[in-house]
């Protein structure tokens, strides 16, 4: 990747590594990763427990150093661009609550950067206005969790990196706070958040980047990833008649029996039920569709596929 490119994108990571621990017991975080972000972009960064997100998330705003490879974040390293103000973050960590009110700590944080946003407008952005005369350390968890955010978005950064951010919202409070993310990322904004809920990744994000063990397992949209990595499966009643061939039916990956039922995974399910109607095999037919999470499970599972699309990067 030349020069140019990179500084034309939102974040650019070029072979990172990051190894915590000692020789023999050491833990690869971060094991190679590539990724390049557009500018604009919202992009989620979706992985079990111990994947890497917020090691990935700490190198990306300068907190850690990596072993190996560089990060570029707006055509700067990660520090750079924090320190220009162009970077506003949203991290798991509990900070203890200043004991004042959302209006004077939102705008206490803007007065830190050099072109904030007007405080009003942060506060209608993050969707705190009804509370922002009330002291923090009187508000909810939820309520706490989108004053963190107005903090995220005080500076008026070009890019904003949110950690697990709904981890402590209710379902409503959940559907607010993306209300409100969506509303930052369409004033062309872009966003990396993290996160372990697949719908979440799948409706807020405009590519999804699965990473497992330090690497990236798949990156693309929810409809690439689960076109790609998670078949349908077809199901039906054997009624006696012999399993032979059924794996050369069309679309047909693998098939599995369990007493007199078979089940299909197709990479075209369409096909493989037009051939078993053909040959009179419906009974019981049932058709389930591949969902995100089968994806996610089968590109996490061990020995898991890698699946990259390569259209959906710079
Ligand atoms: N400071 C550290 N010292 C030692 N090991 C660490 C450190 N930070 C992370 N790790 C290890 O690196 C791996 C990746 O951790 P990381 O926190 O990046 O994952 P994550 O995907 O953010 O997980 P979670 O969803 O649980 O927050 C894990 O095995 C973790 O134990």
């Amino acid at each position: 990747m030349t020069q140019t490119r990179d500084d034309e994108a939102a974040v650019v990571f070029t072979g990172v590594v990051k190894t915590f621990g000692r020789a023999g017991r050491s833990v690869r975080a971060a094991d190679g990763i590539e990724l390049t972000m557009r500018r604009g972009e919202t992009v989620a960064l979706l992985g079990r427990n111990g994947a890497g997100k917020s090691t990935a998330i700490s190198l990306l705003l300068g907190l850690d150093e990596p072993d190996a490879g560089t990060v570029r974040v707006l055509g700067r390293s990660p520090e750079q661009a924090v320190r220009a103000g162009l970077v506003g973050a949203m991290l798991q960590d509990g900070r203890p609550i200043p004991r004042v009110t959302v209006r004077e700590l939102v705008a206490f944080v803007a007065s830190t950067y050099p072109h904030p946003l007007p405080v009003a407008e942060a506060l209608v952005l993050a969707g705190v206005t009804e509370y922002a005369d009330r002291r923090i350390d009187k508000l909810s968890g939820g309520q706490i969790q989108r004053v963190r955010f107005a903090v995220a978005l005080a500076g008026n950064p070009e890019l904003i990196v949110l950690d697990e951010p709904t981890a402590a919202l209710d379902v409503e409070g959940r559907r607010d706070f993306w209300d409100s993310m969506r509303a930052y990322a369409r004033r062309g904004n872009t966003v990396l958040f993290s996160t372990h809920y697949l719908e979440e990744a799948d409706e807020n994000a405009d590519r999804i980047v699965v990473i497992d063990r330090g690497r990236i397992v798949a990156d693309g949209s929810g409809e690439t990833i689960k076109g790609s990595a998670g078949r349908n499966q077809v199901s039906f009643d054997l009624a006696g008649r012999s399993t032979e061939g059924l794996e050369l039916l069309p679309g047909v990956a693998t098939v599995e029996v369990t007493g007199d039922r078979a089940l299909l995974h197709t990479d075209d399910s369409d096909a493989t039920v037009m051939e078993l109607a053909r040959l009179g095999m419906v009974r019981g037919l049932q058709v389930s569709v591949a969902t995100l999470e089968t994806a996610f499970l089968a590109l996490t599972a061990p020995g898991g596929t890698t699946l990259k699309n390569e259209k959906e990067t710079v």
